[in-house]
């Protein structure tokens, strides 16, 4: 019993040491919980080149011309002139819609346009559009039809593979002033907003009506729905509320010449033919831009809680997963995976004290949601009993408030921004039988010391190797933080990765998608049969191939 009394409050009825009271009250609110704050504007270089309110990459520049030197401009795009741009105020007006970086020197304005949040790709797009309504989205998307003009849509450009923005000029049809929520209906808890609403303002909107938004993720102050649709994120929430392939019941979207796509339906049955809006989910704004969505938002839980626990070994994490589903079975919410290094490179990007004393290989983030407290409570607190008595966690806290449960979480949400902070990160984003889920994170580390590329000095390009992820959907996120980027790290990594992936029988993209950075490597997640299908899809909605090119297939 003696170490069941690390954990905090709820369970001082068993024998809390003031110690460990002491240490819990530490817990301070996360300063920064989300990636950016919620915003109208995609992510914004600073002056000292992070992003806004974050320690994002600041020395390291990837462009896409540097990083894909194979890839060249297709001639068949036209480029884009005054005329055009004419056409294009002429609809939007001549304001903030119209970014022209044709006829005046809007290069700071465009910048945030061009690059992603990470400072890793980067595009020379001219021209940024924001229209404010579907028909206006319609006669763009005609107009550059017509016209060739390429483009890539754009919502909160929190992608982290490339897919928000240009490779070349093509014009951004940005989705931020696209902003209204059509409608709730409380009793079906089914929502229809435009694309451009960002995520938390959605999920505070649906806090009022006692509902959730069923997508979460670190980014969540600034992605908008659109986008998330657009790529069919996972995030923190899928464990417990599935994918959006099940959550979303209708879009409304607009195809390259211009067509409205009316499927707004608020039926979570339909079984009329094929299921046609599928294909804008995870579609990544290559057949179409989706302007609106329909999505089933379960009732809010009135009880939260939030565990965060040491662990000695990815085995044990494993088995403090089997022991969560079959004890927490329905309120159980979520189970994050945290390596110690991923931990430790938090503390040293932030400054930020993690919650446990001393140092653990692994940590777990446990999440319930249910509607009795002190049921919850009590189940909660046998579980963890349970896990520290038989030996499977070593140390742990357990969340007394809401400020404490967002500190919690900003112990996960945290890594992927802080993990920027030397300069530069290869990121991915793997789906792997959950036994071997943590293995690639070793060879890796391994592959990397071997070719003696990590290290603590500026000698060494690699800073670690780390892993951290969605251990409830078996979805690791291998993380290599760099000083620079480097072709002998990319030659280590690709297409080892990869390939190592595909023996598994894994997803080489289990939530972020393809974008720029996987476009080559598809084939070693899909059969070539299925490539072919892709492609005729994409060739049958966007003959002119006008929509988001160079990714994707
Ligand atoms: O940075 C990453 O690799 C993961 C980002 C996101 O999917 C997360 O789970 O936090
Ligand atoms: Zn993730």
């Amino acid at each position: 019993m003696a170490s069941v009394s690390r954990f905090s409050l709820p369970l001082r009825r068993l024998r809390c040491s003031s110690a460990t009271s002491q240490k819990t009250s530490r817990l301070r609110p996360a300063a920064q919980v989300r990636w950016t704050t919620a915003s109208t504007e995609p992510h914004q270089a600073d002056k000292s080149g992070g992003t806004k309110g974050a320690s994002a990459p600041a020395k390291v520049v990837k462009f896409t011309s540097e990083t894909y030197p194979e890839l060249k401009r297709d001639s068949k795009y036209s480029q884009i002139t005054p005329e055009h741009v004419r056409f294009f105020q002429e609809l939007l007006g001549s304001g903030s819609a119209v970014i022209d970086g044709l006829s005046t020197d809007a290069t700071d304005d465009i910048e945030p346009f061009n690059s992603d949040w990470m400072r890793k790709y980067r595009g020379h797009s001219k021209v940024v559009l924001k229209p404010g309504s579907t028909e206006e989205v319609s006669k763009i998307l005609k107009y550059c039809n017509n016209n060739m003009l390429a483009v890539v849509p754009q919502g909160g450009n929190t992608g982290l593979v490339g897919g928000s923005v240009p490779v070349f000029d093509e014009i951004v049809i940005n989705l931020q002033r696209m902003t209204n929520i059509r409608s709730f209906d409380e009793v079906s808890g089914i929502l229809v907003a435009d694309a451009g609403v960002v995520l938390e303002i959605a999920d505070n909107f649906l806090a009022e009506k006692n509902h959730i938004f069923p997508l979460d993720l670190g980014a969540k102050g600034s992605c908008q729905i659109g986008g998330n649709v657009a790529t069919n994120a996972g995030g923190l929430r899928l464990l417990r509320y599935g994918s959006l392939h099940g959550n979303v019941l209708g879009i409304e979207a607009v195809l390259p010449d211009g067509t409205i796509v009316d499927d707004l339906i608020k039926l979570r049955k339909n079984n009329t033919g094929y299921d046609i809006k599928q294909l804008f989910i995870g579609g990544e704004g290559t057949i179409g831009i989706i302007t609106a969505i329909s999505i089933l938002c379960p009732q809010r839980s009135s009880a939260l809680n939030v565990a965060y626990f040491g662990l000695e070994s990815y085995e044990k994490c494993q088995q403090a997963f089997r022991e969560a589903k079959s004890q927490l079975s329905e309120i159980l919410s979520a189970f994050e995976l945290m390596d110690g290094r991923s931990q430790k490179l938090l503390n040293r990007a932030t400054g930020r004290k993690l919650p446990l004393e001393g140092e653990h290989p692994f940590y777990c983030l446990i999440e319930t949601s249910g509607s009795n407290s002190d049921h919850d409570s009590e189940k909660l607190t046998n579980f963890l009993e349970h896990v520290m008595e038989s030996e499977i966690v070593s140390d742990g806290v357990l969340a007394q408030d809401q400020t404490q449960i967002r500190d919690l979480w900003s112990c996960r949400e945290g890594i992927p921004e802080c993990l920027g902070h030397w300069g530069g990160v290869y990121k991915y984003d793997l789906s792997i039988p959950i036994s071997s889920m943590y293995e690639i994170v070793n060879d890796v580390r391994d592959r990397m010391t071997e070719a003696g590329l990590i290290g603590d000095d500026d000698a060494h390009p690699v800073v670690d190797v780390v892993g951290y992820g969605h251990m409830g959907d078996s979805n690791v996120h291998l993380n290599i933080p760099v000083r620079r980027y480097d072709k002998k790290v990319e030659k280590a990594l690709e297409p080892f990765v990869y390939e190592w992936v595909q023996g598994k029988y894994g997803s080489i993209s289990a939530e972020h998608g393809l974008g720029i950075q996987k476009k080559p490597y598809i084939g070693y997640s899909r059969s070539d049969t299925m490539i072919k299908l892709m492609k005729q899809i994409k060739d049958l909605y966007d003959p002119n191939g006008i929509m988001n090119p160079y990714k994707y297939l």
